[in-house]
């Protein structure tokens, strides 16, 4: 008797994931090397900034109050008594009648309350002495940047969980953090099965193709922020697939393996999962492509049986491994953004279960667009090229036209949202 199995909702299918997600891990890390990488924890303000009051502009700083008589054809003097450049801190006090000539970014002089740019004043020597002329009256303040105008000291600036982008590596390095805390990046086994795999630089033979799924599936694993480990390639022989899984599982933190899920006589996985004790949490999902998607639990890790068919394989990962990686990257929002969008082609196939449509997104007139990306099949390889979304057509819906109103869960944003459906 065939192996009838029952399928389950997709939203069912992330619950039971998830129960099984892993919590991060912390390491240290150069600044250097945090690019791309999220923080493991919250970044506070450990000084005001700036750390002292500073000039915006190179020109000069004076007390307002002498400049109180200052107009067009009343230009007050002052002498320079000072000349500091960015760096430099000022050492001396400002009296009556006079200015320091500063620099941007330097330290206000004690008593200074405002900067003239060079602009409005004119200087001239006078036996070995600078001075300046004013004609116009300053404020108190005028121009200066005050201390922890930008920042308090005790702020919390970013979030646990945030991705390390230019911004962020700029405070990081504002505050000090010549190595910085971030998320351990999990690392993820990979292990394609099938007797017809060739390595990628083999020449075809016949009945045989090469290894796509592994390529894939590694990068897929890159842009989840993930570490990955390639076991290589097993022939569908049950004991060598199992030893290698079974030994692969202890050097890992998640597993993945692509093909051998279905119902086939040489798709092994079935009884890999039973030989091992693994607890099956799934092995049918009423979703297109991607249906004989299994997720497995053994030793507390999750065992990804991915589909060998490349575009449900891909879309398993997605669906299923991403959000887990994101969660132990500590980030709040691990699961991929649903953003509403105009489907731009006609999409004729009725949908019996919810479709994932690999697509790609495009911005017009303020618009966002969800394209078509190649033939919507589960074992083509070609339409993932150009695919940078999922549109999500519900079970149960007929086709659907160009124009109508759609969801795309985009694949390359770092925002994320907090759960799997839309918010
Ligand atoms: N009687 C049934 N047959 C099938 C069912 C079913 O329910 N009843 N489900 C179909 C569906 S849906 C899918 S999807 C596939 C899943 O197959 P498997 O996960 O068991 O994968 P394989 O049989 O090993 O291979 C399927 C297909 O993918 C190619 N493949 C495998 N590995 C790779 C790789 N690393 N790179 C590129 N391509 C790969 C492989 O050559 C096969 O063509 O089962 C259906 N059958
Ligand atoms: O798992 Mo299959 O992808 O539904 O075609
Ligand atoms: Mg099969």
């Amino acid at each position: 008797m065939a192996d009838i199995r029952k399928p389950i909702p997709v939203e069912k299918a992330i619950e039971y994931v998830w129960e099984y997600r892993l919590n991060g891990e912390a390491e240290y890390i150069s600044i250097n090397d945090c690019d791309n990488r999220r923080l493991a924890e919250d970044i506070i303000a450990n000084h005001p900034v700036p750390p002292f009051p500073k000039s915006p502009y190179d020109g000069f700083a004076l007390r307002s109050d002498d400049t109180v008589e200052a107009s067009r054809d009343n230009p007050v003097t002052f002498e320079v008594v000072e000349h500091i450049g960015a760096g430099e801190v000022p050492e001396k006090k400002l009296h009556k009648g006079q200015a320091t000539r500063i620099m941007t970014g330097a330290k206000i002089p004690e008593d200074a309350d405002c900067i003239a740019m060079f602009e409005i004043c004119d200087t001239y020597e006078h036996e070995n002495s600078s001075y300046m002329s004013i004609k116009r009256k300053m404020e108190p303040n005028q121009n200066i940047i005050e201390e922890g105008s930008e920042v308090a000291k005790g702020e919390k600036l970013i979030n646990q969980g945030t991705l390390i982008n230019p911004g962020t590596k700029a405070i990081l390095a504002t505050f000090g953090y010549n190595r910085v805390k971030v998320a351990k990046k999990p690392v993820i086994g990979v292990i394609a099965t099938g007797t017809e795999l060739l390595d990628v630089d083999e020449e075809l033979q016949p009945g045989k193709i090469r290894n796509s799924n592994a390529y894939m599936i590694t990068s897929q694993i890159i842009r989840a922020g993930a570490a990955y480990k390639y076991f290589g390639k097993l022939e569908d022989e049950l004991n060598t697939s199992y030893e290698m899984i079974k030994q692969a599982l202890n050097e890992v933190d998640i597993l993945i393996t692509t093909g051998g899920v279905s119902v086939g006589d040489f798709d092994l996985m079935p009884a890999i999962y039973e030989k091992l004790g693994a607890e099956v949490l799934f092995n049918k999902v009423a979703m297109r492509p991607g249906s004989v998607t299994t997720v497995a639990a053994a030793d507390g890790k999750l065992l990804y049986g991915l589909s060998g068919n490349p575009s449900a394989c891909y879309v398993g990962f997605e669906l299923f491994a991403r959000p887990v990686v994101q969660h132990y990257l500590f980030n709040e929002m691990p699961f991929l953004r649903r953003v509403k969008a105009i489907l731009a082609d006609d999409f004729s196939k009725p949908n019996p279960f919810t479709r994932f449509v690999r697509s790609y997104i495009t911005y017009e007139n303020g618009n966002v667009h969800a394209n078509l990306s190649g033939i919507d099949k589960s074992n083509v390889v070609t339409s993932l090229a150009h695919c940078n979304s999922l549109m999500v057509l519900p079970g149960g819906t007929r086709g659907f036209k160009a124009g109508d109103e759609v969801e795309a869960m985009l694949l390359e944003d770092n925002q994320g949202q907090a759960g799997f459906l839309a918010e």
